[in-house]
């Protein structure tokens, strides 16, 4: 969604919340900074006045060498306070984003390119930091340091103040906003397409033996270096851009403070000014310099941000595509309705007017064509999706009025794909129930036939799955799947393709223990195989809609 910078800012402000008071104080040691900083050079020249009229001077070195301490302390404390607002913002905006996920999960991010969210949450959050920590309080920095400045020349003459006014807002208004405009698109471009190299890196990196089985590595890599030369060209411009608005800022600099000296020398010589005002007022304007030009530098640095923050706002404000029910029924789960159901991805429809009781205490096999909507029954009955028409009843009540956390407490689904965490083998189990003790998850995993399998590698239960590397096998880990699945102890098991990676032996062990299972449980076992299917107490076999 394309948004103005003001919306994009303004929201990305909005995230600041109870921490304004933190940026107020960063904003008046800023200032309180930068106005010691401008100090020194001015008592300089009262210093030099006051040697030439052989008067004490040692007061003003003193306070002079007090400013240039105090620049440095405030200086700091500005700093640090910047950063502890960023990091804590950037911690915060990461919540966010992951609760974000969670509640556009899983429907919603089955679309979704998985390279292109790692460079959200990664790149495009840590470019966040440049908002944060060097935008909101140099922007105020600038303008109240500039304000006082103008004020302070107003005070030896007005045309003082005005010359100053027009020198600050050319290079801290003018100057960025002229830049800005130029690289702005650039910039969001160069974001987008940061992200969609990532997703084809990842998308490489993943399918790197398909690559290399078909020979088609090389072609690979050319698209994406392809690719890279795009967004290089877009990076070059904005480090143009970026070198254009240095050297700008620097002369500009340079013609103000000339044009303030030759200004204040003029109004010196008519009688309008004394000569301690032409002493001060040019050395005013060339070291009250600093605020602005921090400015001038944002007008190309924060395009790239700018893009960052829209990607973010893109993925905030999208809708999930079913409601969080917090506050909700909580049935017993002891029976399951499809009554009279109409549901399709897009036009077409995968389910139409599907109906299915499904009892307690039996394990009921589904089988079909693929395509023909088994895996889209077991999304609608977890309510990862909502349907069209028609209803899914839990114990008799619709399946949109029961509480979302105690769906995921009473359900629980093994895929043909099992995801392993980074963590050892227990924790990669355990995960499921809060508490699980070893003896609990060892029995779940004798149900799944991998306790063995567990007990033969170098640290049984605790080996890392990562020093495993990509050793386990898929009947392995789908094995793992179902140990899960038995040890959470949910009521109702959707058991999509469990044994597809299995051999007959594997296969029947796990049938029996699902078998074993079913008492008081609920369990739909969705497979191709005959062999899986033979054992189940009732069959459905599923047509196309
Ligand atoms: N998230 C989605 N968006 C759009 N279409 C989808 C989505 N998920 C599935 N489909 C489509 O819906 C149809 C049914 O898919 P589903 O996965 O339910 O079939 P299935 O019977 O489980 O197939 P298989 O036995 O091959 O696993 C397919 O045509 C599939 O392409």
């Amino acid at each position: 969604m394309k948004r103005s910078n003001f919306q994009i800012l303004s929201s990305l402000i909005g995230f600041v919340g109870d921490m304004k008071w933190i940026v107020i104080m960063a904003i008046l040691m800023g200032v309180a900074g930068f106005m010691a900083a401008i100090l020194i050079p001015i008592l300089g020249g009262y210093g030099i006045l006051k040697i030439l009229a052989n008067e004490s001077w040692q007061p003003i070195l003193w306070t002079m060498v007090f400013c240039a301490f105090m620049r440095g302390v405030l200086r700091y404390a500005e700093q640090a306070s910047n950063h502890y607002i960023a990091f804590k913002l950037l911690a915060h905006i990461r919540d966010v984003i992951f609760r974000k996920l969670r509640a556009l999960a899983p429907a919603k991010l089955e679309t979704k390119e998985k390279g292109n969210l790692i460079s959200l949450i990664t790149s495009d959050v840590e470019l966040l930091e440049v908002f944060y920590a060097h935008t909101i309080s140099p922007v105020c920095i600038a303008f109240l340091v500039s304000l006082i400045c103008v004020l302070w020349q107003g005070s030896l003459h007005f045309s003082l103040a005005l010359l100053a006014l027009i020198a600050y807002g050319t290079i801290g208004g003018l100057l960025p906003y002229f830049l800005s405009k130029s690289t702005m698109s650039a910039g969001r471009s160069y974001r987008e397409k940061s992200a969609m190299i990532n997703a084809r890196m990842l998308e490489g990196v993943r399918g790197i033996q398909d690559l290399l089985q078909f020979g088609s590595a090389d072609v690979y890599k050319e698209g994406l270096i392809d690719k890279t030369r795009g967004h290089a060209k877009e990076e070059k411009k904005i480090k143009q851009q970026m070198g254009l608005g240095l050297s700008m800022s620097n002369a500009l600099i340079l013609f103000f403070s000339v044009l303030m000296f030759l200004w204040s020398y003029w109004l010196y010589q008519n009688g309008f000014i004394s000569y301690e005002a032409l002493l001060i007022s040019p050395l005013l304007q060339i070291s009250s310099f600093g605020p602005v030009i921090a400015l001038s530098n944002l007008g190309t640095g924060l395009a790239p941000t700018l893009g960052a923050g829209n990607r973010l706002l893109d993925l905030l404000e999208e809708e999930a595509v079913v409601e969080e029910v917090k506050t909700g029924t909580k049935p017993s789960f002891d029976r399951l309705e499809v009554d009279g159901v109409d549901f399709g991805y897009g036009e077409d429809l995968v389910l139409q007017d599907f109906s299915l009781k499904i009892p307690q205490g039996k394990v009921l096999g589904i089988r079909g064509a693929s395509g023909c909507g088994k895996s889209t029954l077991l999304k609608l009955l977890m309510r990862f999706w909502d349907v069209e028409r028609g209803k899914i009843l839990v114990d008799g009540k619709k399946i949109q009025t029961i509480q979302t956390s105690a769906l995921r407490d009473h359900q629980s689904c093994v895929s043909q794909e099992t995801h392993l965490f980074h963590d050892t083998i227990e924790k990669n189990i355990s995960f499921v129930k809060e508490g699980a003790s070893l003896e609990e998850i060892e029995e779940a995993c004798r149900k799944a036939n991998i306790h063995d399998f567990i007990l033969s590698l170098p640290q049984g239960y605790s080996t890392l799955v990562q020093e495993l590397g990509s050793s386990l096998s898929g009947g392995e880990k789908q094995r793992i799947g179902l140990a899960r699945a038995f040890l959470s102890g949910a009521k109702v098991l959707f058991l999509d393709e469990p044994t597809s990676n299995l051999d007959s032996l594997n296969e029947a062990i796990i049938l029996k223990s699902i078998d074993d299972s079913k008492h008081g449980k609920t369990i739909i076992l969705v497979s191709h195989r005959e062999s899986t299917l033979q054992n189940c107490d009732l069959r459905l076999e599923m047509g196309k809609a």
